[in-house]
């Protein structure tokens, strides 16, 4: 290295002012020494400097304060001053600025860079600015030096995002500027950083509202509830926004309701209550909830579940309203629907208990406890509806039902409520009555409308009714105490004959509580077998001799003694006990008869009674089968009763269960023939031996010639389709003459034996028990024939 490079280098470590005097001073000195090496030659004289080297440099000595003083000093106040703000420039100004040269090597750092990166200068300088500073291009951090590369041979200035990476490792997004300048042959950077955190943070938020902005447009168009926007600034609050939900719901375009006060939507239809309440919740600036009937641009009505709610400014200013529709129309009919279902009856579409009890307890509650005006609730209940049903099965049921309610419908007024319980029950309220008379004429109405037959499917049906009254307040003051008393009148009605109405008298209720209480003995009754069987002989009319026995059986109570099953058998069908009791039945019958066969005396057959419940019971074969074996009865000797509306009804599931009883040797007979419906092409197909004539045609046949015809008549079809005749009920010996004149098979009556104990029976038998039919044959033929 020359000495120039040295003090070169000497020269650019050293403080300018120091550098500017010494470049003064030799500046000076060269000048000085020049002149002094001259000055002798133009004065001729000899050179007062005999040293001419020396005393320029003591001169340079001498002026050096001189010229510090008044040149120097004064230049370098003016570039102090200068300085001096360079400086608070650079230490007031808010961007980091730092210096470099090429190598990366960092020079000096501003208090703001400082702060930044959290480096003191002293700590900074000489470090690379790559520890401080990293380049992001294109989203990725980049050498800084490989960008400092590219600076260099680019522009004097660049501008890009970079990383500042604090003395903590921490690092911010910064906004570099670069600038090169030669200072001295060397290439020096300036960088000014800026933390654009903030900024950054800023731009991230507005792309994220942006963002949210864009999706809850998309929310809003997509919404399948219709919205619409009002400007409420405005003082007719018009429409200026609404979604394409708003548009399928309503069918009216955007365009065409911009602007438009959304009441058009109501169209005449101004007079809802629901309506009031916006306008209240409007004028309160209040959210709320309302559903209001509007119109479609078709005109067809929708229900519209609106919510609307106010948008106010900073200042608390409503500005707008945001209303939100959904078209409930079809929730609403379900609604409906479900509503009308619960308090409907689906058959008949008939008020139902529900509303019933509602609709009483609202009368009740208005009109007697504010005016004690009389109620009348009557209990209509149809006579002999079953026998309907099982005959000709469940759908004209079901027509008759609903025929009977519309006749029901049309004898009553406006305000009174007809509605069905359930079965073959009607309630019918009159909640305004004036005298017990007009109970009376609506009654007797209510009965006459049975009088015409109903035609239904081919059918002509008669049938009559029930009914009960119970007039509030005499009779009850309560929903529960009028139906339960109007219902005991009922039963009073159906005891006295059917076909009448009855009003409520408090000993009705003692009855009620007789059948209550009949129901819980009945439940004892089969737990602790408190049954008996008695049994009425059959007798051969054509023998006189007893050729079979009705099994018939009687209730031993302990407090009231032998109860006739005329009583109890319909509340055991009604419980179902009739299914345990009726398999005890079976089981005693046979085994009395294979005792009575056991015991020597002539084969009988039994006929035992099957109700309808034991009829349709499962495990009918076999239990049957089970007790055949276990009695070891031989099943000849076993003879079923079933009524015809019995077997009638699910004819075909009958026929299965009747054939499977003839093939195992089973006797089927149809008992009370003649009081059902009987279709006459199932009764040829059924395996039928016996048919027994009802007792009510025997006890008239000799006196109406109607029941003689028709007594006449089922023995002629009987045997016509090769069955056997049974007279129940025979109790004159005229009736045997008939019986005898028109070959009936065999009868059961009074006349022979009332039904007897097993004991008695087995004297019959012993004895020899028959009936003297030689007696009565000759004049009773002459009698016979006057009929
Ligand atoms: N499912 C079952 N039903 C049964 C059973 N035992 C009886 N019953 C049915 O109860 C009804 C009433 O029976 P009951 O009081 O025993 O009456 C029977 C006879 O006593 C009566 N009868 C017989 N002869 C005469 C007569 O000359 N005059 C007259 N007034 N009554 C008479 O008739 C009844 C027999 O009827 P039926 O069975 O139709 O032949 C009755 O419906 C019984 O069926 C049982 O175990 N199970």
């Amino acid at each position: 290295m020359g000495l120039a490079d040295k003090s070169d280098k000497i020269l650019r470590y050293l403080p300018s002012p120091i550098k500017q005097l010494l470049v003064l001073l030799s500046i000076i000195f060269v000048i000085e020494t020049f002149l002094m090496l001259l000055l002798p030659q133009f004065a001729d004289s000899r050179s007062i400097f005999t040293f001419p080297l020396l005393d320029a440099f003591m001169l340079v000595l001498i002026s050096a304060p001189i010229i510090w003083w008044c040149i120097v000093r004064p230049l370098r106040s003016v570039a102090f001053t200068a300085s001096l703000h360079a400086d608070l420039l650079l230490d007031h100004i808010a961007d980091g600025i730092i210096s470099f040269d090429e190598t990366g090597c960092l020079r000096s750092l501003n208090p703001a860079a400082e702060q930044l990166f959290g480096y003191g200068s002293a700590e900074a300088v000489g470090r690379s600015v790559s520890d401080i500073l990293s380049i992001r291009s294109g989203g990725k951090a980049e050498s800084f030096m490989a960008s400092l590369a590219s600076c260099k041979c680019g522009c004097d200035r660049i501008t890009c995002d970079a990383e500042g990476i604090r003395s903590d490792g921490g690092r911010f997004p910064a906004a570099l500027t670069l600038s090169r300048l030669q200072f001295e042959g060397v290439w020096n950077f300036i960088g000014i950083i800026r933390d654009v955190t903030e900024s950054r943070e800023a731009e991230e938020r507005l792309i994220e509202t942006n963002e949210r902005l864009t999706l809850l447009k998309r929310a809003i168009e997509s919404s399948i509830n219709g919205i619409v926007i009002t400007d409420s600034t405005h003082p007719d609050n018009p429409i200026i926004y609404v979604n394409p939900a708003f548009e399928r719901i309503t069918g009216y375009d955007a365009e065409g309701v911009i602007g438009k006060n959304p009441r058009f939507l109501q169209g005449a239809d101004r007079d809802q209550s629901e309506l009031k309440k916006l306008a209240i919740a409007y004028r309160a600036e209040r959210e709320g909830c309302f559903v209001l009937r509007n119109y479609r641009k078709d005109g067809i009505p929708f229900w519209n579940e609106l919510s609307i709610a106010p948008v106010r400014d900073r200042d608390g200013v409503v500005v707008s309203y945001v209303g939100i529709m959904n078209d409930i129309t079809e929730h609403r009919r379900y609604e409906e629907q479900l509503v009308y279902q619960a308090t409907h009856d689906t058959l008949t579409g008939l008020p139902n208990r529900n509303l019933l009890q509602d609709r009483l307890g609202q009368s009740l509650a208005l009109e007697a406890f504010r005016r004690r005006n009389p109620i009348c609730v009557m209990f209509l209940d149809l006579d002999n509806f079953k026998k309907v049903n099982d005959t000709l099965g469940h759908t004209v049921g079901d027509m008759l039902l609903k025929a009977v309610a519309n006749r029901l419908k049309n004898c009553v007024r406006g305000g009174d409520t007809v509605a069905r319980l359930g079965g073959d029950e009607y309630i019918i309220v009159l909640p305004n009555v004036r005298e017990t008379h007009d109970v009376v004429t609506v009654a007797k109405k209510m009965i006459n409308i049975f009088v015409a037959p109903f035609l239904l499917m081919g059918n002509e049906i008669y049938v009559t009714s029930s009914i009960g009254i119970a007039l509030f307040p005499n009779d009850g003051d309560t929903v529960d105490a009028l139906l339960k008393n109007a219902d005991a009148a009922m039963y009073h009605a159906k005891d006295q004959g059917k076909n009448n109405y009855q009003f409520y008298s408090s000993e009705m209720n003692t009855r009620v509580f007789e059948r209550l209480s009949l129901e819980t003995s009945l439940h004892r009754a089969v737990k602790q077998r408190e049954f008996l069987l008695h049994y009425q002989p059959r007798v051969d009319l054509r023998t006189g001799r007893i050729c079979g026995v009705e099994a018939l059986v009687r209730w031993n109570h302990p407090e009231m003694g032998l109860v006739s099953p005329a009583r109890f058998i319909p509340l055991a069908e009604e419980t179902g006990l009739i299914v345990p009791m009726g398999e005890w039945v079976l089981r005693t019958a046979c085994a009395q008869n294979r005792a009575w066969q056991e015991a020597g005396y002539p084969p009988l057959r039994m006929a035992v009674n099957l109700s309808a419940r034991q009829f349709r019971q499962e495990n009918l074969l076999e239990m049957v089968d089970e007790i055949l074996q276990e009695t070891g009865l031989d099943p000849q000797w076993l003879e079923l009763e079933l009524t015809e509306s019995l077997v009638m009804q699910e004819a075909e599931k009958s026929a299965a269960i009747l054939h499977e009883l003839t093939n195992r040797g089973i006797e089927v007979a149809i008992d009370d023939f003649g009081t059902g419906y009987s279709s006459l092409s199932y009764l040829k197909r059924f395996p039928i031996a016996n048919l027994k004539i009802d007792q009510s045609f025997i006890r008239d046949m000799t006196r109406d010639p109607d029941d003689a015809t028709l007594v006449r008549t089922i023995i002629t079809m009987a045997h016509g389709l090769g069955m056997k005749t049974i007279a129940e009920g025979v109790e004159l010996a005229e009736q045997i003459d008939f019986l005898n004149l028109h070959q009936c098979e065999e009868m059961q009556g009074y006349y022979f034996s009332r039904p007897v104990t097993s004991e008695e029976l087995g004297r019959f038998l012993a004895e020899g028990k028959t009936l003297d039919i030689s007696l009565i044959r000759g004049d009773a033929r002459e009698r016979i024939r006057v009929v």
